[in-house]
């Protein structure tokens, strides 16, 4: 591949790709730039009308790329365009770093702290001022988008890390802005006169390969209208002669329709001549972001298409055959892919190379194909890559190419959460105006819809002070708010629309769990009045954002052979740990001999996915004491919670949904480990159904879920003089119906 200034010539030889600066700034290609420095370039026979120039060295490419003036002829007409006047992107250098955004409005900073939108005084979100660049768009991940700042810089690959939705293809598509637009260069392929099946590669500044392929075009009309003409004199010299000399008119026409022939066939040559331009950025207005994420072989990494005709003159010629991958397209831009384990070793490996090389041959990917035959000089992929996942995306990516991006780049890991402040509810708010301008069609948000989608972030970060920063969800529930006031004809969305949306934009979890809940009452399966002895209401979540209530059985049995626990309905490994955790507390506190005992323990239509985790340990602890201990458990409770191997209750996941589901389900009370008091964040519709019960050990959930008084020496009692200090500690809170308001 080569890249100089004569551009309608390909190369006989050499290899390039980047400048001197690149060279310090990317030492992943280190390689190539050491071979471009001793690449030559010299113009084929082929091609110039007879005109030849001697190879001539590369020497500084960069000076060669960026001078358009030295061109050699026919092509000198066509100066590039310069591109300096219409980049009106900023370049690396002006970034201003992570400076927050002004959001054009008044702010009221001595009620920031109470008000919802952080003391923005905005009527609707049409007020607020939505940053032009995308790095400003981005709310929250402060260290990823200092490290995308950092790593355009500098050229470096990053690895992103983190739950779907929360800005990772938003901050690679941020950096192809931030990277210098007048580096990007076209690249064509020329056919090979030496060696069909090995075109030639050229790069050439950014707009100036559609030049000169348009003159190869021009040249090539020019060339084929030339032919046309001589062939017609010459058919009719042929004719003239074959009447008025000959007098033989067929054997005329017969020569010239073999003249016809002969020129036809000949003509393909001069097409073959014009280039193939594989990467245009002509019309480039940032870096090129090309987004790889489950592309197979030949997307990524370039193709050659095969050719049902290979002989007999229908052949297409190789070069025009060459298709790009996406590490072409992406040269000087950035490579995104998402979910990189995806990819099969073996492209995984050739990406490798490619980083490593920063170069890379295109040839057929499929064995089969004439394209396979083909193999291009190597094209130019110098891009910045951007691996994402989640975290098992961690483990099955190819240890070498991770470490490719861990020696020349950063890891970062997203968060999933941010600390709920008065600045960051005023970028909430902005997030609505972008996603509405984003949108073009919804109609603006009125602050108390605005209010509410806060109200909503707050909750479904699942932390006490924090707002979720998993945006594609909420932008999701943003378009359906404003679906619903388009659909009403609206000038603005509302607060009713938000609630309407929260409705209707149900996750298939929600729905599913909503529909276990009917038809669980049609059947009388939900147990939610009096007592019964060990059966007990207990709590799961479903998905990310949807609770349902699991009751739990437990039986008593005599055994067989040696007592044993058997529990049954789906248990997946850290469930089944968890009943062996409740059964060493039994066994040390009972004066049951379980030896002879079998304990049977049912989730009772635990479902498909059966149960994971460890937060029904109360509840199945509970369900068996009160099966040992022949105590009914008032069956309006329903609970939530780990249980150490002490008896101490510890904090569970997804508390919030668990409540809401127990309210639904129609309890009237739930226990949740006390650690987690400060999770709660359920909707206020909710709120006056059910009584919230924080508790910090075995003793106080058996306190309040058994009916009756325990008898002296039994199992419950003994069970509350070893909890009995942390016991007497939390009485206060055991009953008290601490209830916290979503607020
Ligand atoms: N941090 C953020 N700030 C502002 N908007 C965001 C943020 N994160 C996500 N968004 C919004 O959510 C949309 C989807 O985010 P994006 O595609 O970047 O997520 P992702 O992390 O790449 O997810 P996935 O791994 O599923 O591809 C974005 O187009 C943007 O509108």
């Amino acid at each position: 591949m080569s890249n100089d200034t004569n551009v309608d010539d390909p190369p006989e030889d050499g290899a390039d790709a980047g400048t001197d600066e690149e060279q310090s700034q990317s030492p992943a290609r280190s390689q190539s730039q050491e071979r471009e420095q001793q690449g030559r370039e010299s113009e084929p026979e082929s091609d110039r009308q007879g005109e030849r120039s001697p190879p001539e060295s590369d020497g500084d490419r960069r000076d060669d790329v960026d001078d358009g003036d030295e061109f050699d002829d026919p092509i000198d007409e066509f100066e590039p365009e310069s591109t300096e006047d219409d980049d009106d992107i900023e370049t690396v250098d002006d970034l201003g770093s992570t400076v927050d955004v002004d959001p054009g409005v008044e702010i009221d900073e001595e009620n920031a702290e109470d008000d919802l939108l952080g003391g923005l005084k905005v009527d609707t979100t049409s007020d607020i001022e939505v940053p032009d660049r995308l790095v400003d768009q981005v709310i929250g991940q402060d260290e990823a988008r200092d490290i995308i700042i950092k790593a355009a810089k500098q050229r470096r690959h990053v690895m992103m890390i983190g739950s779907p939705g929360t800005g990772k293809s938003m901050l690679a598509k941020a950096m192809s802005q931030l990277l210098p637009q007048e580096d990007l260069q076209d690249v064509l392929v020329y056919h090979n006169p030496d060696d069909g099946n090995a075109p030639k590669v050229r790069t050439v500044p950014a707009g100036k390969g559609e030049q000169i392929v348009d003159a190869h075009k021009e040249e090539a009309r020019k060339r084929n209208q030339m032919r046309s003409i001589l062939m017609w004199i010459i058919i009719a010299i042929v004719l003239a002669y074959a009447i008025l000399m000959a007098g033989n008119i067929l054997l005329g026409i017969l020569v010239a329709g073999i003249i016809w022939l002969i020129f036809r066939y000949t003509s393909r040559g001069t097409d073959a001549m014009v280039p193939n331009m594989i990467v245009n950025n002509g019309d480039q207005r940032q870096a090129p972001f090309e987004d790889a994420t489950g592309a197979h072989a030949g997307a990524l990494l370039g193709d050659v298409r095969h050719d049902p005709f290979q002989s007999g003159g229908m052949e297409t010629p190789s070069h025009d055959r060459v298709e790009p991958g996406s590490i072409h397209k992406s040269n000087k831009g950035v490579l995104f892919v998402d979910e990189i384990n995806t990819l099969d070793v073996r492209t995984q490996q050739k990406l490798m190379t490619a980083i490593q090389e920063g170069e890379f041959a295109i040839t057929g990917q499929s064995e089969r194909s004439s394209g396979a035959m083909v193999q291009t000089e190597p094209v130019p992929c110098d891009f910045i890559m951007i691996a994402a996942g989640n975290l098992d995306a961690m483990e099955n990516m190819h240890p070498a190419l991770r470490n490719r991006v861990k020696g020349y780049g950063y890891e970062v890991y997203m968060e999933d959460t941010i600390e709920d402040t008065p600045e960051m509810r005023r970028k909430y708010a902005r997030f609505i105006a972008q996603e509405v301008e984003r949108d073009g069609r919804l109609p603006h948000f009125e602050r108390e819809a605005v209010e509410e989608l806060i109200l909503e972030a707050k909750r479904r970060s699942g932390r006490k002070n924090h707002l979720t920063l998993h945006f594609r969800s909420l932008g999701g529930l943003v378009r359906v708010a404003g679906d619903i006031a388009r659909a009403e004809d609206k000038d603005h969305t509302t607060r009713d629309h938000v609630l309407q949306a929260k409705r209707r934009s149900r996750s298939i979890e929600q729905q599913l769990a909503d529909d276990y809940i009917e038809r669980r009452k049609d059947y009388e399966l939900q147990v939610t009045q009096d007592g019964v002895e060990g059966r007990v209401n207990g709590l799961a979540v479903m998905g990310e954002d949807s609770g349902i209530m699991l009751p739990v059985m437990a039986e008593i049995a005599p055994a067989q052979g040696q007592g044993q626990v058997i529990a049954t309905g789906q248990l997946k490994e850290m469930a089944e740990e968890s009943v062996q955790n409740v059964s060493a507390i039994i066994k040390k506190f009972s004066d049951v001999n379980l030896s002879e005992k079998d304990i049977h323990i049912q989730f009772v239509q635990a479902g498909q996915q059966g149960v994971d985790g460890d937060s029904a340990s109360i509840t199945v602890a509970t369900a068996v004491i009160s099966a040992l201990e022949d105590i009914p458990v008032d069956q309006s409770i329903a609970m939530t919670g780990s249980l150490s191997v002490r008896g101490d209750v510890l904090p569970v996941g997804g508390v919030t949904h668990k409540i809401e589901a127990a309210a639904k389900a129609g309890c009237d009370k739930v226990i949740i480990p006390k650690a987690n008091e400060q999770d709660v964040m359920i909707e206020e519709e909710y709120e006056e159904m059910v009584e919230i019960i924080p508790c910090s050990n075995i003793s106080e959930v058996l306190d309040v879920a058994l009916e009756g008084e325990p008898k002296k020496d039994s199992l419950v009692d003994r069970l509350k003089q070893i909890t009995g200090s942390a016991f007497e500690g939390n009485q206060s809170a055991v009953g008290s119906g601490s209830n916290p308001s979503p607020q």
